[in-house]
């Protein structure tokens, strides 16, 4: 990142200005991260959906700050280019701003992310202010908020009918003027996105929120089809199915050590010419 070409906040608002569209995408660690980059990505985030792809969780409301700091330290090292945005987990910035500030502070230091993410509208724009305040870019998330699961009743949709929308709008310009950088939209009605992208001037970057923000963003495991229990939702589209190969490779291999195809001649190592007559005796191979 202290390469000059690398992307920052403000080449983001002009990338929005130009028509630049801004690509996302989750990593969790070393390989993904460098996969990532090595692709071109824009901007990585270190998800908390770490929790269901990753860990095993039904939803992210375990994860910790141990988790993330964890695994964003490993995809720091894995994509030392790419610009690198770590959730707060769950629980870690509503505690006061001392509190927050710990957090931020191992996701920055330790972590060596590049900026962090919060869940929330209106009532995290004091956080938001505090946290950008202290030098660190934030990046908002309205819309679907899964941190908040068990208050919303589900993973639905947001910003169907005109009430929702125009808090939805209201959450956006209230982030953008406490000083975020952007705004993730998360399963926000096409219409609804596309107007609050107009209305904004930092990029929005949409997760099944329609063809109109200025970014999009996807789950590593969800485009990739590698185990991920989303793999099949609407928002999602397979571009390789790294899930099927990986599951036929290691098909493969089961089949070849139990009919004793593997190892092969070609992956075994061979002693000196006259190594048999100590291990068995000068009576030679084979007996005994
Ligand atoms: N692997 C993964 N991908 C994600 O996109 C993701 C996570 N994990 N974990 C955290 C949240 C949870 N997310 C979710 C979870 C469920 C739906 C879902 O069931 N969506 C329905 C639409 C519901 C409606 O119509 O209101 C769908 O069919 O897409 C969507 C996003 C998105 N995030
Ligand atoms: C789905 C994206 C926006 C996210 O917050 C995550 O991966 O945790
Ligand atoms: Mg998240």
């Amino acid at each position: 990142m202290a390469d000059k070409h690398a992307l920052n906040i403000v080449k983001m608002k002009k990338m929005k200005a130009d028509g630049v569209p801004l690509s996302m995408l989750t990593a969790y660690d070393y390989p993904s991260a460098l996969l990532a980059e090595e692709a071109g990505i824009d901007l990585i985030l270190v998800g908390d959906s770490l929790g269901n792809v990753v860990l095993g969780y039904d939803t992210t409301l375990p994860v910790t700050i141990e988790d993330m700091v964890y695994h964003t330290r490993s995809v720091t090292r894995g994509a030392r280019n790419t610009f690198i945005v770590a959730d707060m987990p769950f629980m870690t910035y509503h505690g006061g701003i001392d509190e927050t500030l710990r957090s931020v502070r191992r996701l920055m230091q330790e972590g060596r992310a590049h900026a962090v993410k919060m869940e929330g509208g209106l009532e995290i724009c004091s956080t938001v202010s505090a946290v950008v305040s202290a030098g660190v870019p934030v990046l908002g998330h309205i819309g679907l908020t899964p941190q908040s699961v068990n208050m919303i009743g589900g993973y639905r949709i947001q910003g169907k009918d005109a009430k929702d929308a125009q808090r939805l709008m209201d959450e956006a310009k209230a982030l953008e003027a406490a000083g975020v950088f952007g705004i993730v939209l998360e399963l926000v009605t096409e219409e609804v996105a596309e107007a609050i992208s107009k209305a904004v001037s930092i990029p929005t970057i949409g997760i099944g929120a329609g063809r109109y923000c200025d970014g999009q963003v996807l789950v590593f495991h969800d485009l990739l089809r590698y185990a991920s229990p989303y793999r099949d939702k609407r928002f999602v589209k397979t571009y390789a199915d790294v899930g099927t190969l990986i599951r036929e490779g290691i098909s493969s291999y089961v089949q070849e050590v139990k009919d004793r195809s593997f190892p092969a001649e070609s992956h075994v190592f061979n002693a000196d010419e006259h190594v048999l007559d100590s291990l068995y005796g000068a009576a030679g191979k084979g007996e005994g």
